[in-house]
């Protein structure tokens, strides 16, 4: 098994050292989620970027302080211990390898499924303590995450117009809604410096497949959206804020209106990164589609007809970097 050590620079992905470092974007959207015009601002940040920060949140500060110590604690404990909570298969303790496809970063992560009863035995015997404390502090910052997706994906059906409201958000409700949620932990990497790399890459770049993905780190800089332009941009660091992002669902369902980002993390060599992301799903049986009160005129679907099944079990057979939905597009390549 592969595991988090020295970094070995020939088998870790790097990005081009020649390359300008990527300018920070300061021209993210800001959401206020309590004021009255943000219906109409997330609208356009999807149709702009796929991609905008959302503050005033209801999300309590002490559900991210709590996981994020108990993260911290979960990731400082020996390799040998965490390696009792993998392999990620895909929910578990992971290291180094993202999906099973081959795809390999400077990362080591917690994925679980959120509807699915997890073992969260696993990693309380890492913590040395009870399984129902892990269990609680993931349950309270999932639950208020999701709550606030609910509320920002129901403002963005107000901003389409469309009726009922809650025609993406009642699929996050779904007591069979297959959404996850993921813990990634990027050490710092001084080492690296002797090789004369800058850019490690932490976690490839890719779209998420779900419909929404909301995301909060610590205040160590690293994700970088790729925009329109075709440039990168590296993503300034908020640990009070959540970063919002598009996922090709949420693309389909709006008939390519709204794209899914593309979105890495390069590591930052001097200090590590912890992000927390909750990736909103719908349930299995789900029939993914352009909304028809979406479609103008005589448009048609630009995407076959599949359900969130077909779909994941093609996604999670991937190269992280593939695009995933050229399979399932009517006029694509395929
Ligand atoms: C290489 C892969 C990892 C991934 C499954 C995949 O085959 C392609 C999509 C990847 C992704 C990206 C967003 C989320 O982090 C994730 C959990 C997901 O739903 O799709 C990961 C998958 C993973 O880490 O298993
Ligand atoms: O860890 C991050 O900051 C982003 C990771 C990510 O994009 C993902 O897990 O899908
Ligand atoms: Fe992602």
């Amino acid at each position: 098994m592969v595991v988090l050590t020295e970094p070995d620079t020939d088998h870790l992905p790097i990005i081009n050292n020649s390359c300008k470092s990527p300018s920070f974007f300061n021209d993210i959207p800001v959401i206020d989620l309590s004021k009255p015009d943000s219906k109409n601002l997330i609208v356009k940040a999807c149709e702009e970027f796929g991609f905008f920060k959302v503050v005033n949140h209801d999300v309590p500060m002490e559900f991210i302080s709590k996981l994020e110590s108990e993260a911290i604690k979960f990731f400082s404990s020996p390799l040998s211990e965490k390696l009792k909570a993998g392999p990620a298969d895909p929910f578990g303790y992971g290291n180094k390898q993202i999906g099973q496809s081959g795809d390999i970063g400077w990362v080591e992560y917690i994925l679980l499924s959120t509807n699915c009863e997890f073992n969260y035995q696993k990693f309380a015997s890492v913590l040395g303590v009870n399984p129902e404390s892990i269990r609680a502090a993931v349950n309270d910052y999932v639950s208020a995450v999701k709550k606030m997706s609910c509320e920002i994906l129901e403002k963005l059906a107000e901003g389409l117009k469309i009726h009922p409201t809650n025609v993406f958000s009642k699929l996050l409700k779904d007591e069979k809604s297959d959404s996850v949620f993921r813990l990634n932990h990027y050490p710092q990497c001084p080492d690296i410096q002797e090789f004369n790399v800058k850019n490690l890459i932490g976690f490839g770049e890719h779209t998420d497949p779900q419909i929404i993905s909301v995301l909060r780190s610590n205040n160590t800089s690293g994700l970088q959206i790729l925009l329109k332009n075709g440039n990168w941009f590296s993503v300034p660091p908020d640990q009070n804020s959540f970063f919002i992002n598009v996922g090709d669902s949420l693309q389909v369902m709006t008939n390519g209106r709204f794209k899914s980002v593309k979105h890495r993390v390069l590591t930052n060599t001097l200090k590590s990164r912890l992000s927390m992301i909750y990736f909103g799903g719908p349930p299995l049986s789900e029939k993914i589609a352009p909304l028809p009160s979406l479609m103008e005129g005589e448009e048609s679907s630009l995407y076959k007809e599949f359900t969130w099944f077909e779909y994941k079990k093609s996604a999670f057979k991937s190269r992280l970097a593939e695009n995933r939905l050229t399979l399932f597009e009517k006029f694509g390549a395929s």
